[in-house]
């Protein structure tokens, strides 16, 4: 159940963005999401307020701690760093101002820096459903009505599904796929199906930013004990991120 003081929480931002939306109007500026969502035709009050919860919720956590295991794997193996570093360098050419699709479209090695990441630590324990018919599966009956866990550390972790299991190597996810094929399955840190992350390309995007940004300007170091994934809603560090964020010249 959702806590009172989110609900109200959520209730009053909206208010204050309709009166903003009422006294600024929309002409020549961009909307921000909240006011895109109130805008749209059929939303109902509820819905957004839905929306803005399941954002709180499901996408705060998720998004920064995966952004902090990332750090640490490319602090651990600064090769990997060096040459995401190079592939921003090369995409940006010292653009200024804000990254566009044209940029991302471009960061190959930073999506696949991302999908390794998210096979080594996984933010969401695994995909969770309830059968709606009998599943046969290994000469295993399993009935109607039970439910089923897909664990993501299981796949994940699995040498038969990912050589070189232990390994962070990036460059599995290329699209020559240069350790093998990977089964479609095998990785599912935004679940899958109709009700796979309904944020993952939010999330996607917030995270190539960031990564972007942060690989643009620092090196990222990390000198203190290994950090470990803890296993609680979501899955989190075991430390806390003690980085250096080395500026780059
Ligand atoms: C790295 C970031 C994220 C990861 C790894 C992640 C992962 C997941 C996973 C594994 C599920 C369950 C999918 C399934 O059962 O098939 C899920 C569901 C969900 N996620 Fe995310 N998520 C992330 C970010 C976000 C963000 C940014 C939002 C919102 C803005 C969000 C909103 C939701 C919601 C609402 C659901 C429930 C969908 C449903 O039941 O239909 N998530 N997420």
């Amino acid at each position: 159940m959702v806590p009172h003081f989110c609900i109200r929480l959520a209730d009053s931002n909206i208010r204050d963005t309709e009166a903003s939306l009422l006294a600024l109007g929309t002409e020549d500026r961009e909307v921000t999401l909240l006011e895109k969502l109130l805008l749209t035709p059929g939303l109902s009050r509820k819905d957004v307020t839905t929306l803005i919860l399941d954002m709180l919720f499901a996408g705060i956590d998720t998004t920064s701690h995966s952004m902090a295991f990332t750090l640490y794997l490319l602090a651990r193996h600064p090769e990997a760093q060096a040459k995401l570093q190079e592939e921003v360098d090369g995409v940006l050419r010292g653009h200024e101002g804000p990254l566009t699709e044209r940029h991302l479209a471009q960061l190959t090695y930073l999506k696949a820096v991302i999908k390794e990441s998210l096979r080594i630590f996984p933010l969401v324990v695994g995909v969770a459903r309830t059968l709606d018919k009998d599943l046969i599966l290994d000469d295993y009956l399993i009935p109607k009505g039970w439910s089923m866990l897909g664990i993501n550390m299981l796949t994940g972790w699995d040498e038969r599904f990912f050589p070189r299991v232990k390994e962070f190597v990036p460059e599995r996810w290329l699209r020559h796929k240069p350790l093998g094929p990977i089964h479609p399955y095998a990785s599912l840190p935004f679940g899958a199906g109709t009700r796979m992350c309904i944020g993952r390309r939010l999330a996607e995007q917030e995270m190539y930013i960031f990564l972007t940004r942060v690989m643009e300007r620092f090196t990222v170091e990390y000198k203190y004990e290994d950090i470990e994934i803890v296993t609680k809603l979501v899955n989190t560090p075991s430390r806390p991120l003690r980085f250096n964020l080395i500026e780059r010249s």
